[in-house]
């Protein structure tokens, strides 16, 4: 990998010279890694510690067009106390909603410590002026959103129009203020994985905190081998850089089981550093009840149905 990163201001064509001069990535080698990083099997002590910490690292989302203020509030307080009768299990990083709810969000969570994440700029298909994608993310962080969840203009991106994507992200990324940034790169749509790397490295040298796979609108939405790319991005940029950028996998995360593969694939890929809520999140809208349901089966030997808990 080489250590060159790009230099802030640097014009169009050095931008397409620099992510165009990533190494290519190796598609079959890249699936064959994750596929066998899939079968490894964790010990019951450690799944019971995994659990928690995938618990502790889920984006508890909500984003439909029949969204309610009821809705988000049922999902905050989950959020904060996920298992009434259990005050062992942790509560959730974040909950994620449009900007319009933030303030809903904001309020029911008030004390909790848990932040609230806004999707943003036009989410998900990212096609607005960029002057209305700024309200949008202004209009979230004014509400109190402490993430905001933003979407690349993948047109511009497909077309090589790299320029375009950077500029918008480095504007996006001062309309936050101290809000910090993810970027959805929504690599269903990019097509190849070298594309999931060069648009992992323009993301954080535009100023991303975050990297993340998917809106969960597109299909296919998270999957462990761009996952996996998006993880030796993040460590490669720390090598070149020094900076450390998170990676969110988001969308058709549902079991306990996957979530425990994304655990390991993030432990050896980029290292255990990033085993931690503030360097990994699951974004996902119900994850949660099947990571509960296994963490009652681990600790009483009993496994409660879907029933014994809240919805998602
Ligand atoms: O960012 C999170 C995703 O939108 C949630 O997707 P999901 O409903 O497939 O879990």
């Amino acid at each position: 990998m080489s250590t060159e990163t790009v230099p802030p201001g640097r014009g169009a064509a050095g931008l397409r010279a620099f992510l165009h001069g990533l190494p290519g990535v190796d598609r079959v080698g890249a699936d064959e890694r994750a596929a066998r990083l899939a079968t490894r099997s964790i010990k019951t002590t450690a799944k019971a510690q995994a659990i928690d910490l995938a618990i502790a690292m889920v984006d508890l989302t909500t984003l439909e067009g029949a969204d309610t203020p009821g809705k988000v509030r049922a999902l905050c307080a989950k959020a904060a106390r996920p298992d009434p009768e259990d005050r062992s299990v942790p509560p959730v990083a974040a909950v994620c909603v449009y900007s319009d709810l933030v303030g809903v969000a904001v309020e029911a969570l008030d004390g909790t410590g848990i932040g609230v994440a806004s999707v943003a700029t036009a989410f998900p298909s990212g096609r607005a002026p960029l002057a209305a994608k700024l309200a949008d993310v202004r209009a979230a962080v004014a509400a109190g959103a402490a993430e905001i969840d933003m979407v690349i203009d993948r047109g511009a991106f497909l077309a090589g129009d790299y320029a375009t994507v950077d500029a918008e992200i480095r504007a996006v990324r001062e309309a936050c203020g101290d809000a910090h940034l993810k970027v959805i790169l929504e690599t269903g749509e990019l097509v190849t994985y070298d594309n999931v790397r060069r648009a992992s490295w323009l993301a954080m040298d535009a100023g991303a905190d975050f990297i993340k796979t998917s809106t969960g609108k597109v299909s296919p939405a998270a999957t462990l081998p761009v996952t996996l790319v998006m993880l030796e991005a993040v460590r490669d940029y720390r090598a070149a850089t020094g900076r450390t950028v998170g990676v969110k996998p988001a969308g058709g995360i549902r079991t306990t089981k996957d979530a425990l593969k994304y655990l390991v694939l993030v432990n050896e890929t980029a290292g255990p550093d990033w085993l931690t809520p503030d360097l990994f999140r699951l974004g996902a809208s119900s994850l949660l009840n099947d990571l509960l349901m296994q963490r009652r089966k681990l600790t009483t030997g009993v496994y409660s149905g879907p029933d014994h808990f809240t919805l998602d």
